[in-house]
């Protein structure tokens, strides 16, 4: 591949190549390369250490890589940045645990994330309450939280939290959304529902999910990436790389 170094322009909105870490010696990530579309949505599948939160370290920041490329928006090298400016690029990340401000509202939850500024332009576009309330709606409508505005978070269900960190998430309008396991931990009912909502989100924003769960991601209907040791061991539509070898000897068949 004839991979841009820094400063040179690609078209993807995410460019991982030759991307390796170790950590004491080992390995976690070997000659990583990927690459994601402006509005497109991925599944990342792949067993137990195979290095999927390895990677989102390294697009946010939390890790750097010992070698190899990380651009976003087509010129931007995020191995130069640290993790608050490339939060400030536009990339949002949720993890898997919920971390929702308990004894605050539902509304009021979104409002903090919306005056948590990214950017400078951005405190300004909100300066009006009409504004404000505005996308305030329009999030809890996203995340089919309307009607609960009202209640405490801390009495929302393990995926009502989900949703409502995804639209925190939302409020700081980023370009790039990284979603760690999504569905872990929730009922059927509220995993069917998240793929409906990030299928919805993906719609104006560019999505990375980890996820295990299998129907899950075939609900998502989306390009699926396998990691495995550390770099891509196939890529493609679900029933493709599920009916490759390596894959269901590494991991689905297990
Ligand atoms: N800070 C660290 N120090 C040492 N080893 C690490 C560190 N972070 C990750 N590793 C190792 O790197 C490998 C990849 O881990 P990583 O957590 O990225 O995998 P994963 O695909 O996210 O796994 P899981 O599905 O269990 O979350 C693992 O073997 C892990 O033990």
């Amino acid at each position: 591949m004839n991979a841009p170094t820094p400063g040179q322009l690609t078209s993807s909105l995410l460019y991982l190549d030759g991307v390796s870490v170790s950590f004491d010696g080992f390995k976690a990530i070997r000659g990583l390369s990927l690459t994601i579309e402006p509005g497109e949505m991925r599944a990342i599948i792949g067993p137990n250490g195979a290095g999927k939160t390895t990677m989102m370290d390294i697009i946010t920041g939390k890790t750097k890589p010992d070698v190899g490329t990380v651009m976003f928006g087509g010129s931007i090298d995020l191995t130069r940045l640290d993790e608050a400016a490339i939060a400030n690029l536009g990339i949002g990340r949720k993890f898997q645990k919920p971390t929702v401000f308990d004894f605050h509202t539902i509304e009021d939850n979104i409002l903090l994330a919306l005056k948590a500024p990214r950017t400078v332009a951005r405190t300004l576009f909100w300066k009006t309450a009409a504004a404000q309330q505005k996308r305030i709606d329009d999030i809890l409508g996203i995340i089919k939280l309307g009607d609960a505005r009202e209640r405490l978070a801390g009495s929302l269900s393990h995926g009502q939290k989900q949703w409502l960190e995804i639209g925190m998430l939302l409020a700081q309008d980023p370009k790039l959304l990284l979603v760690d396991e999504p569905a872990a931990g929730m009922t059927d009912g509220e995993t069917a529902e998240t793929a409906v909502l990030l299928k919805e989100i993906a719609r104006d924003h560019s999505v990375i999910v980890v996820e295990h769960d299998m129907g899950f991601i075939r609900e998502l209907g989306v390009k699926v990436t396998v990691l495995h040791e550390g770099s891509v061991l196939a890529e493609g539509p679900l029933d493709q790389v599920s009916a490759n070898e390596r894959v269901v000897e590494v991991y689905l068949g297990r």
